[in-house]
């Protein structure tokens, strides 16, 4: 039978992972989320909340069947102020048994103090392009790499598991159009210097299903699908067709943050991730199961946009009539 046009890129990609193809179809019907609201949403909202709000938040989310909520990040207050209660947040929070709560690291000093506050897996983050990554972190892609380094080795150590993001996948804020070998080229180093997991990050939001399939035609040669994630900013209105383009390569994994909260404060125009409530709609209706409850984590988003005082940009949020409504 002639293989739907639809699926071919990821018949393609998965082709030279033989042996991995079989894992890949054997969870197909699990989606893991990583939620990413109190970090990525929360440090690029105008209102910097109190610590014992963002505590309440995850701890809100930890009950929804989520099984990764990353936390805060250990960046430097100067730069980002709405995460300079890092330590205090991560101390904080219910740690629940099943869930992992991430943080962000950019470099060693950022490791030593999530380590000292009990992180058990942290993010570094780089970017395919250097002009983001300059005004991003201080340094260029290639550097950035280079600080990555004693933060992989400190964690092997530590046994602190690592996850890298790639920012800037199609399009960076300042460079325009971003090449999918640029991209190849840090997820790869990512990949081989340990991280179990990248995050392809479309920070400013401009993906199409186009640009995504080009891009993953070529990351999804290089590093097996069970290793990425995705990571789609919804400036463009484009965030749930980039997801579900990448489910078609295989990605079991989705960045998405409730109610579609934040954005980057480094990268001009960028607006909220895809709300985690309109993934998990859009993954039940297609029969994926994200073991999520979407009744819970609507409430839990109104709860936080009436802190923020602000409405939630997630549609399904904004429709929900209850769990009655059929999907
Ligand atoms: C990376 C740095 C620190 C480099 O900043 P720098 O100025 O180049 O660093 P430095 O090593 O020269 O140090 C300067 C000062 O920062 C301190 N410092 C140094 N490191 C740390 C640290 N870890 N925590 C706390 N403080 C730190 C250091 O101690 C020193 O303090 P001073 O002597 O001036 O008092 C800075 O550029 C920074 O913090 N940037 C923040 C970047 C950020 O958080 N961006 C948003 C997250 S990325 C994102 O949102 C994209 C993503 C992941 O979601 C995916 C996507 O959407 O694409």
């Amino acid at each position: 039978m002639p293989m739907p046009r639809i699926l071919l890129p990821a018949y393609r990609s998965l082709a030279s992972f033989t042996a991995k193809r079989t894992a890949v179809t054997s969870q197909s019907n699990q989606v893991r989320i990583v939620e990413v609201g109190p970090r990525d949403g929360l440090q690029n909202e105008a209102k910097i909340l109190p610590a014992a709000t963002k505590i309440e938040l995850i701890d809100r989310l930890s009950e929804t069947g989520l099984t990764t909520i990353e936390a805060t990040s250990f960046v430097s207050s100067k730069w980002v102020p709405q995460m300079g209660d890092n330590s205090e947040v991560f101390r904080g929070i219910r740690k629940v048994p099943g869930i992992n709560y991430p943080v962000l690291t950019p470099n060693l000093k950022g490791f030593e103090s999530a380590l000292a506050a009990g992180a058990e897996e942290v993010a570094v983050f780089g970017a395919a392009s250097d002009a983001f990554s300059l005004k991003n972190v201080n340094c260029t892609a290639a550097e950035a790499i280079e600080r990555f380094k004693p933060v992989l080795k400190a964690s092997q150590k530590h046994g602190v598991r690592v996850r890298g993001y790639v920012s800037t996948i199609v399009g960076c804020p300042y460079e325009g159009a971003v090449a999918p070998s640029a991209v190849v080229r840090v997820v790869e180093a990512l990949y081989e210097m340990g991280c179990y997991e990248i995050s392809l990050g479309d920070t400013i939001g401009v993906g199409t299903p186009g640009s995504m399939r080009r891009m993953l035609d070529e990351v999804a040669r290089a590093v097996p699908a069970e290793n990425l994630a995705v990571h789609c900013h919804d400036t463009y209105g484009q965030a749930l067709s980039n997801i579900l383009v990448s489910l078609e390569y295989g990605i079991r994994v989705v960045d998405s943050s409730v109610s579609g909260l934040g954005g980057c404060p480094y990268a001009r125009g960028a607006s909220g991730n895809a709300a985690t409530e309109d993934v998990v709609y859009m993954l039940h209706g297609m029969g994926l199961n994200t073991g999520v409850n979407l009744d819970k984590l609507i409430q839990v988003g109104r709860y936080i946009c009436t802190e923020l005082g602000r409405p939630s940009e997630s549609k399904v949020n904004r429709a929900w009539k209850g769990p009655a409504v059929k999907q």
